[in-house]
């Protein structure tokens, strides 16, 4: 009996079995290429600033070691559990073997609402979940992250734990930290900027013209705000639909991304900005428009609402925002551009290895070397993936998470982890 369970512990696994049917992984090797390394569960406690004692659980999920030290984000929410961690770790390396890099997935996070938080209260979960981690994570073992709900400020709170506990700075046990403490110019942007980089291959592709291009963009984080602003700002694409998970917004005419930006600074989040353009959040994904970026959480395009997807391109700044059922129909459609997870959020990670290697060096980059490089990668990468979907005709997704599963299956191979 696993441990891991859920919807979306269970997706991970249906998108794995469709690869593996596709690229004929035997039965008997398939779970030791899915099943994760190891996961480790920890009890988080707080005094909180009222006088209480909570307990959050924390979780770490190391997928493989084949190709290197496992690297991916931790995420904290209050809904999380270890299935969805596991999957998550899942994702990370297929995500990884893709763009070439070498790791393996992991992820992690901690059952709490960071909003609910003081900054006393999130500093001591940080600093108390990393060194509930010490034991199993390092520069060579298992490099975290920023995800959902953390940010550069954990990541220097998760890089001083652990660098008071070996007795002297170790920058290279985090990556996304700031640029002060041995962080990377452009990281705190990369992912966003991969993702408006992959847009702007994809309007080409089905040559539409970005400057009359229009977007959706569902979560207003660090990947959903930064793709809004690289649209609007430098590709000259109108935003007419953003949310968060307080507001959602449309107005075909066009959202003026500047005043929402300084809105947001202000306020924190989206509610309360206007009520002429506000609509139900359930609407955004399927109002018209050419880009529909979903850049929340998982499982919002499902087999309810894919048949009704108004758009040309659908960029997965989320990981796993789209169901197995979801994707039959879209594949079914035909009409649609699909830019899948594994690829159009990698420039977040590909950008974080650029900066553990910079760390291992003590040699820093230009931002403008980090963008490039970036770059690179990025094209290389979608080449290959509609180059081989093109050929044996089946998805982009198909096509991006075979690339992947192949590497970690040849790496397991040549290192004699199968008879
Ligand atoms: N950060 C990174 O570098 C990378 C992140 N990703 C993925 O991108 C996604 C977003 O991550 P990130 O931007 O870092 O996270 P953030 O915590 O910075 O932002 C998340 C955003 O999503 C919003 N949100 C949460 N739930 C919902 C919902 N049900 N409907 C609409 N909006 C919602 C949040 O709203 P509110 O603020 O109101 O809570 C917030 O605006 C995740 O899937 C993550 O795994 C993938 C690759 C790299
Ligand atoms: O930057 C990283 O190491 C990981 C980012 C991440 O969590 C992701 O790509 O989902």
């Amino acid at each position: 009996m696993s441990i891991y369970s859920g919807p979306v512990f269970a997706m991970a696994q249906e998108q794995f079995n469709l690869v593996a049917d596709y690229i004929g992984i035997e039965s008997e090797h398939r779970d030791r290429l899915l099943y994760p390394k190891r996961a480790i569960s920890v009890s988080i406690p707080l005094h909180t600033d009222d006088g209480q004692t909570k307990v959050f659980q924390g979780y770490r999920v190391q997928h493989h070691l084949t190709l290197g030290p496992t690297k991916g984000g931790t995420r904290f929410s209050p809904q999380l559990d270890v299935g969805e961690v596991a999957a998550l770790a899942i994702w990370m390396s297929w995500k990884c073997a893709l763009a070439g890099l070498p790791y393996g997935g992991a992820k992690g996070g901690v059952a709490c609402d960071p909003n609910s938080l003081s900054v006393r209260e999130l500093e001591a979960v940080s600093r108390r979940y990393m060194q509930e981690m010490i034991p199993f994570v390092g520069p060579n073992t298992d490099v975290m992250a920023p995800d959902m709900g953390t940010n550069e400020q954990v990541m220097a709170w998760f890089m001083d734990t652990y660098s008071m506990y070996k007795g002297h700075a170790i920058n290279e046990i985090v990556t996304g930290k700031p640029v002060a403490i041995g962080g990377t110019a452009g990281r705190r942007e990369a992912t966003g900027r991969g993702v408006a980089h992959l847009v702007k291959r994809a309007l080409e592709s089905i040559q539409l013209d970005s400057s009359r291009s229009t977007a959706i963009v569902q979560g207003f984080g660090n990947v959903g705000s930064i793709s809004a602003y690289i649209l609007a700002r430098e590709m000259g694409v109108k935003i007419v639909g953003l949310s968060d998970h307080t507001a959602a917004y449309y107005d075909p005419a066009g959202l003026p991304i500047d005043v929402i930006e300084r809105y947001v600074a202000e306020k924190r989040n989206l509610a309360g900005w206007s009520n002429e353009s506000a609509i139900d959040p359930s609407e955004l994904l399927t109002r018209e428009c050419d880009i529909l970026i979903p850049a929340a959480t998982e499982q919002v395009i499902t087999a309810t609402n894919a048949s009704r997807l108004s758009c040309r391109i659908l960029a997965e700044g989320a990981n796993g925002p789209t169901t197995p059922d979801a994707d039959a129909i879209i594949e079914e459609r035909g009409d649609i551009f699909v830019l899948p997870d594994i690829l159009c959020n990698s420039g977040g990670v590909i950008v974080s290895y650029f900066e553990w290697v910079q760390d291992l060096q003590r040699l820093f980059w230009t931002e403008k070397e980090v963008n490039d490089r970036l770059k690179d990668i990025l094209n290389v990468t979608l080449d290959r993936v509609i180059r081989r979907a093109r050929k044996d005709g089946i998805s982009h997704r198909v096509a991006a998470m075979a690339i992947g599963i192949e590497k970690v299956r040849e790496g397991k191979k040549l290192r004699g982890l199968f008879p």
